[in-house]
């Protein structure tokens, strides 16, 4: 099985689990798990900063590798819960990333002087 269906596979029983059935059924419950899903990335985030010595006052502070790898794998999950919360399948954010990375390489190569808001609508 392709790695990251099983990813979306595995986060679906997780939430099951936890009694979170996703995509929800209306707007604004998807609006609440949209909010709750960046909130908590917002707070891994804050937790895989605190992993590296980014406090330039103190001297106590280590690079902790390893429990940044486990923040990034907690992000993780919560952007798969997400993308799920839009009723995105593994398939759609591969195909979606497909279509996004070539937009960020055409930028590149146009030298990115300008924003174009309308480059990205077909994805
Ligand atoms: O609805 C949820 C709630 C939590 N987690 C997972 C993601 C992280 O791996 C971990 C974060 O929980 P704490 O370790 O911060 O308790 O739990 C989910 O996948 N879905």
């Amino acid at each position: 099985m392709d790695k990251l269906e099983e990813i979306f596979r595995m986060q679906e029983a997780l939430n099951a689990r936890i009694g979170v059935t996703l995509p929800p059924p209306t707007e604004e419950e998807k609006t609440k798990w949209v909010l709750n899903y960046t909130r908590a990335m917002q707070q891994e985030t804050a937790e895989l900063i605190d992993s590296v010595p980014w406090k330039w006052w103190a001297k106590y502070q280590k690079f902790d590798e390893q429990n940044a790898k486990v923040e990034v794998v907690d992000l993780f999950h919560f952007l798969v819960s997400l993308a799920q919360t839009l009723g995105m399948s593994a398939d759609d954010v591969y195909q979606a990333y497909l279509k996004k990375n070539a937009v960020n390489h055409a930028r590149q190569e146009s030298g990115y002087v300008k924003k174009d808001e309308a480059d990205s609508r077909h994805i």
